[in-house]
């Protein structure tokens, strides 16, 4: 055990028997802080080549509008769903590992072309480098859309077990980025701002030192939002990344007609049946909402729209500037207006500034300066 690793356990120990309680709090978030930045350390040296794997993801092209990736336990059935929803063959088959790399595969669903990444199993560890775990978290961190695939048959504990790699590596899944600002500046102490109140157990004496932890001796630290004290840490740790996540509950052939009433319930889940291709639909449909995905039609003067070739966007609230620099970088800068149809309008034409926000399969005519 490398002296990072101990000190990392001890604290974890520490912080396990520390009871959890208002006079504790302070001390616990200390710990917190410490140990995040230990974490830190260790996953430097392990991508300095010192763990397994290193911590470079898998080398696939991203192409299409958006990439989702399939991580889960070895056998959960990823390479069975990349096949069924995209028709590009992964091996399938009933031993552990059968996938060695990332196997990219094209989903077209609404005009969209969505890229999905079967990756290899992962078991518990990965994050710290047991076998290649790390390789197949740094290509989740580079998706759009995580779907954390699991076995309808295995224990639920499963999906803990997942996050927690995923976490471990500093991805945060269904969570907004936080809204806390960090500025450096050359002196003048720390400086914290509440734009909202603190109601969280983040009390500025509590923020100062988490940030005198990571030697932040002279910021400005301004919390727009009610933050907790881990989402606090994150932002003064830093290299986060902020991906929403659904989770596939995979083999519902293996369920009973009540087990699966369970599942229907719990948000963000999705039950499918892979080999017998239930459900399949709602699944694709559920990575559509959850990539923020939407279709703009474009209209060429005097024609009707183009409506097998959508321009796909994924974004919230996408305007017409980023649709129109999403078509060719040319068009912005010899922008005059644009012409909308659709219900993000209210007269039908309606002409549109740059700023304009868009909704799904609307319709656009851009009018350009001559
Ligand atoms: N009953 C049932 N079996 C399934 C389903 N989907 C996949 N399987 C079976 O589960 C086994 C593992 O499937 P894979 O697709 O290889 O699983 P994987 O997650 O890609 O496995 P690794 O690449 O080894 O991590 C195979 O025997 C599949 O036939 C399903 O929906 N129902
Ligand atoms: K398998
Ligand atoms: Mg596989």
């Amino acid at each position: 055990m490398s002296t990072t690793e101990a000190k990392i356990a001890e604290l974890e120990a520490e912080y396990a028997r520390t009871q959890k309680n208002k006079a504790t709090e302070g001390h616990l978030g200390l710990i917190k802080a410490k140990l995040a930045k230990l974490r830190r350390e260790q996953e430097a040296q392990q991508s300095r080549g010192g763990g397994g794997g290193g911590g470079e993801g898998f080398d696939v092209k991203k192409v299409g509008d958006t990439r989702v990736g399939l991580v889960g336990f070895p056998s959960v059935g990823k390479s069975t769903l990349l096949t069924t929803l995209t028709g590009t063959k992964s091996e399938a088959a009933a031993y552990e590992f059968t996938t060695l790399t990332a196997i990219p595969g094209t989903m077209r669903y609404r005009g969209a072309r969505i890229q999905i990444l079967d990756l290899p199993g992962i078991i518990e560890g990965a994050a710290t480098g047991k076998g290649r775990g790390r390789q197949v978290i740094s290509a989740a961190r580079t998706c759009d859309l995580i779907m954390i695939v699991l076995d309808a048959a295995k224990p639920v504990t499963h999906k803990f077990l997942i996050e927690r790699e995923l976490i471990n590596f500093g991805i945060r899944l269904n969570e907004e980025p936080p809204q806390v600002l960090i500025k450096r500046k050359d002196k003048g102490g720390i400086d914290i701002q509440e734009i909202v109140p603190q109601t969280k157990g983040l009390t500025k004496e509590m923020a100062t030192r988490i940030l005198k932890e990571y030697k932040m001796s002279s910021v400005t630290v301004t919390l727009r939002e009610d933050c907790t004290i881990d989402r606090f840490i994150d932002v003064v740790d830093g290299k986060r990344t902020y991906i929403p996540a659904l989770y596939v509950m995979n083999k519902i052939d293996q369920l009973t007609i009540e087990e699966l009433d369970i599942i229907d319930q719990m948000p963000n889940y999705v039950p499918i049946s892979s080999r017998d291709q239930w459900n399949i639909d709602d699944l694709m449909s559920a990575i559509w909402d959850k990539c923020n995905m939407l279709r703009i039609y474009t209209k060429p003067k005097g024609q009707i729209p183009d409506y097998d070739e959508p321009v796909v966007l994924h974004a919230t609230n996408p305007t017409v500037e980023q649709f129109c620099n999403r078509l060719h970088k040319a068009i912005m800068p010899l922008f005059k207006y644009a012409w909308v149809w659709g219900s993000s309008v209210r007269h039908q034409p309606q002409k549109v500034g740059k700023d304009h926000i868009l909704n799904d399969e609307d319709i656009i005519q851009i009018v350009k300066r001559v």
